[in-house]
């Protein structure tokens, strides 16, 4: 295995720089791993919103796993934004070959409103591809789709981790808490143990991209050696520090800045 930690996403593009893929590669980058990609679908996205996807063929998305996996070995890897029960598919079969930590952000809806997977993948995303995980991150919309109930506060929150473990077969569950009120917690369930990563509330609308920063941030420090708990705390921090540098760019959702994060112990 080579020394320098070595990791792939695969996922979806965002032009603008914020989010999906562009924004996983940065991360990475950001916390000293050689970033690989394999890109599910092209989006013409920006700050304020989708305009359009073409998604690539399977047989592409299975000819980029295949480029990747017959020629360098990693120690992990993550996925996004997967549209389509039939791209689930063919990545699912490309991944079961794998015996590496699998973290999955369970895209299903961009900040702006705008879907990112057909309604029908929801099921076969929980039924099929979850099982596969070591790690799912879902935010409270994402947890409440798979569970099948509201999820309104911390409590809840531990409940619904436990329930995506037990009951669906993740590995592990980390629930974010940005889509509630107050402050930014998190909860992690691994199969054993509860904890909770807790952050002040930035007073920001820059928040484009933060699930998929926060997912790449923690499949980095896992290929890295740390474990899961230790992961998490380290990319909440990143992810934490990233949303306080986000900055205005463009006419919506700024991005969150990881460059800024150079100036911070968060690596
Ligand atoms: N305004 C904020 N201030 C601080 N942390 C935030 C804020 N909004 C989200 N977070 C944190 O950013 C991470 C991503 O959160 P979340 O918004 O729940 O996911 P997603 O981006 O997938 O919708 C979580 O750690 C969450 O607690
Ligand atoms: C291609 C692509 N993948 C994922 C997202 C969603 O990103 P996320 O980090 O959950 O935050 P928002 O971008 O929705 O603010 C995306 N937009 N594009």
């Amino acid at each position: 295995m080579n020394k320098i930690p070595c990791v792939l996403t695969i996922a979806g593009t965002d032009p603008s720089g914020g989010a999906g893929i562009q924004a996983d590669l940065k991360t990475f980058q950001e916390l000293q791993t050689y970033g690989m990609s394999v890109i599910t679908s092209v989006v013409a996205q920006n700050t304020t919103g989708v305009r359009q996807v073409h998604h690539q063929p399977v047989e592409m998305i299975e000819e980029q796993l295949d480029a990747v996996i017959s020629d360098i070995p990693f120690h992990a890897f993550k996925t996004g934004m997967i549209a389509t029960i039939d791209m689930m598919r063919s990545v699912a079969r490309k991944v079961s070959e794998l015996d590496i930590p699998f973290i999955m952000d369970p895209v299903m809806v961009a900040k702006s409103g705008d879907p990112l997977i057909a309604s029908d993948a929801r099921s076969y995303l929980r039924e099929e591809l979850l099982p596969m995980t070591t790690l799912i991150t879902p935010n409270i919309p994402e947890a409440e789709d798979i569970i099948g109930w509201k999820i309104e506060d911390t409590e809840a929150m531990q409940t619904a981790a436990k329930e995506i473990v037990h009951t669906y077969g993740a590995g592990g569950a980390l629930v974010k808490g940005g889509h509630l009120e107050g402050k930014a917690i998190d909860i992690l369930y691994d199969g054993e143990n509860v904890n909770s990563f807790e952050a002040e509330r930035i007073d920001t609308k820059h928040t484009h991209g933060t699930g998929c920063t926060y997912s790449a941030a923690i499949t980095a420090y896992i290929s890295r050696g740390e474990t899961l708990p230790e992961a998490v705390e380290k990319g909440k921090n990143f992810v934490t520090a990233a949303i306080r540098d986000s900055f205005p760019l463009g006419h919506g959702s700024g991005p969150t800045n990881h460059w800024a994060l150079r100036q911070e112990k968060v690596r």
